[in-house]
């Protein structure tokens, strides 16, 4: 215990703690119970009611309300001389700058998403506080501490990819009931409800390369004036289940090797006698739910959600539904969003709390299966599959909490050297269930902490700004307020303060292709500096052209990598590309801690931690200390 920091050190420590969730709420707790007093919590959800399994320091009456607000007040009833800052907030926005991070000793993150990890690792190299980071995967864990210039960053080693598939299978082809689920998720969900707008990679090969195909595809899904909900309904059902399969047919070449799918008409499905009884859910909805008495008395936030199934009497999320039952959720579900969530039509984007959106998506998933022969899915397993959900385990989180404030404790005493980075295992190794591992060194090919420069292979004739700005710089370099420059010359920049002349400006230059930048082209040899300001992140890009891409490269034209791509020659077989650009991402349930990682293409992997269910859950790389 020597190494640990002493009770002055705890009480005096300023702490950042990043998200207020599962994780979150065992850290607070911990936290003051260790004796820390001052604390900054950062968390920019609202409560759900599928939180209050696990994230104890909220009860049903917070549903609704900020999680660091309430997780501050749940606090101060049991330490009410602590003093803890909430802020209900994205700790992505600009307030929580590196002035912001330089006034604590210790960042603390509980958070679920790559992105705001790699944010916060940006900001707290910037600010230069040591970073202590988490993540929780059902009985799975890890806590690793982060110092600059003496650890490996966060972003020192690439992460593993999503799991991801070609978006052929995904449109023409599945072969799989996952394949049918993230059809469902992206195409059909998103056309219906989310926005029209954003191109969607799947739309490619669903609508053919002509224009006018294209347009009519946009608007067959828009509601026609004057039609009713169930007429659209029927008249989606019938082109995304029928007619879309029929023309699929035609492509004979493609069926040679595979099993035929069949089309499902609705008009197969009922016979004449048996018709679609939209009544008889009408029925159902006045009087069980939104409107019906056994709501009345509940507060908004924990009234039954609005669904199809209790409304169709299907109530066992476990059972696998007939093609007609399957038929009915889908028809009821759009009435339901077209009557009840009107307002959210058009912005809408899959959620897995979202009770309507899994029984769309399940509906849709298990037509799509039986017309391609692939076993349909119950609803449970559909949720899981599209969210990405391995069920979080409490005592995993409270055991991560834990060793986060250890580490903590570690980083204020006198022996830096004493912090480990520790694994959570859910089978015991060498009877351990905790595994300590000694920390890396930085990785001096690391971007981000050792600002080594990285390659863009990238056709400069086809490939435009903003291709850069949001494939590049946004999506694979985690900038969140990206400036694009070459040598003085700023040819884009992002954020909200900027004024509106030089936005416009820049915005007049996005669409415009890298070989006819002004002043200066961006083509073969070139090099340009893609800056975050707020993350003090600057990373110097070598632009090189090339004509010919990988087919998994193909749709973005783009490869990002190391500097081993200035020598390299032929395209890479796309078996060796990691974040293929034209595959559509998936969630999986064997999803690593991080549930959306991506890796640089091409950037060096050697060290890369593996994922621990692929390791027997044994980091047998690193070298062990107990
Ligand atoms: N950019 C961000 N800024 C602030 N808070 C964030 C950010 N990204 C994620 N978080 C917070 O991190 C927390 C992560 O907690 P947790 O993994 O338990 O997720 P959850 O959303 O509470 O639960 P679940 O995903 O299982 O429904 C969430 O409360 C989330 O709001
Ligand atoms: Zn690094």
């Amino acid at each position: 215990m020597s190494a640990m920091a002493d009770k002055e050190a705890i009480e005096n420590a300023r702490v950042l703690m990043v998200g207020a969730g599962g994780i979150g709420c065992e850290l607070l707790k911990t936290l003051v119970l260790t004796g820390f007093k001052h604390i900054h919590v950062i968390d920019m959800d609202a409560i759900e009611v599928s939180n209050l399994n696990r994230q104890f320091l909220f009860r049903k009456r917070h549903v609704g309300q900020s999680k660091a607000q309430v997780a501050r007040e749940a606090v101060l009833r049991f330490r009410p001389d602590v003093d803890i800052v909430a802020h209900h907030a994205n700790v992505k926005s600009p307030q929580f700058n590196v002035e912001y991070f330089q006034q604590f000793n210790l960042v603390l993150n509980g958070l679920d998403n790559l992105d705001a990890r790699r944010h916060v690792n940006r900001l707290c190299l910037a600010a230069d506080v040591p970073l202590v980071e988490s993540g929780t995967t059902g009985y799975l864990g890890q806590v690793t501490v982060h110092m600059k210039g003496r650890t490996e960053c966060y972003e020192c080693q690439p992460k593993p990819a999503p799991k991801t598939y070609p978006v052929c299978t995904i449109t023409s082809t599945p072969s799989k009931p996952v394949h049918c689920i993230v059809w469902a998720k992206d195409l059909p969900f998103l056309k219906l409800f989310g926005d029209k707008s954003l191109s969607n990679d799947l739309d490619i090969r669903s609508s053919g390369a002509d224009s006018a195909a294209e347009q009519e595809e946009a608007s067959f899904f828009d509601l026609q004036d004057g039609e009713s909900s169930k007429a659209y309904a029927t008249r989606v059902f019938d082109r995304l289940f029928g007619e879309n399969i029929d023309i699929a047919l035609k492509n004979e070449g493609a069926w040679k090797e595979r099993r035929k799918p069949t089309p499902v008409y609705l008009a197969n499905i009922w016979s004449s006698e048996e018709k679609y009884d939209e009544n008889g859910a009408d029925h159902g909805y006045e009087n069980g739910h939104e409107n019906g008495s056994a709501n009345e008395d509940k507060p908004k936030d924990v009234r039954a959600p609005l669904s199809a199934t209790a409304l169709l009497g299907l109530k066992n999320p476990q059972e696998i539904w007939s093609v007609k039952d399957n038929a009915r959720v889908f028809l009821e579900t759009v009435r339901l969003f077209l009557e009840k969530r009107k307002e959210e039509i058009g912005s809408l984007t899959f959620d897995k709390d979202d009770q309507l959106a899994v029984e769309f998506v399940t509906a849709a998933a298990n037509l799509r299966a039986s017309s391609f022969g692939i076993p349909m899915q119950t609803m449970f397993d559909v949720k899981g599959i599209a969210g990405n959900i391995i069920h979080a385990i409490a005592t995993t989180n409270a055991i991560i909490a834990g060793l986060i404030v250890l580490e903590a404790l570690k980083l204020l005493g006198k022996d830096r050297g004493a912090c480990r980075m520790t694994y959570c295992l859910e089978h015991a190794s060498r009877k351990l269930l905790l595994m300590p591992c000694e920390m890396d060194v930085p990785n001096p090919k690391c971007y981000v902490c050792s600002q080594t420069p990285l390659v863009l292979e990238v056709n400069t004739k086809t490939v435009t700004l903003r291709d850069v700005v949001e494939k590049i710089a946004r999506k694979k370099l985690a900038a969140s307020f990206p400036t694009i420059m070459q040598g003085y010359n700023v040819l884009c920049e992002t954020g909200d303060d900027i004024d509106k002349h030089s936005a416009a400006i820049y915005e007049a230059k996005l669409d415009t292709k890298l070989d006819a930048l002004t002043p200066v082209p961006i083509v073969n040899g070139v090099e340009i500096t893609i800056e975050d300001l707020q993350q003090e992140f600057s990373c110097i890009v070598h632009v090189k052209h090339r004509d010919e891409f990988s087919e998994e490269e193909e749709a973005d034209q783009m490869r990002l990598g190391g500097l081993e791509l200035l020598t390299a020659t032929a395209p890479v077989d796309s078996k060796e590309t990691d974040a293929a650009p034209k595959a559509t991402s998936v969630d999986v349930q064997t999803a690593s801690l991080d549930e959306d990682l991506v890796m640089l293409d091409g950037q060096n992997a050697v060290g890369m931690k593996r994922k621990l269910e692929e390791e027997g859950q044994e980091p047998t790389q690193k070298r062990l200390k107990t």
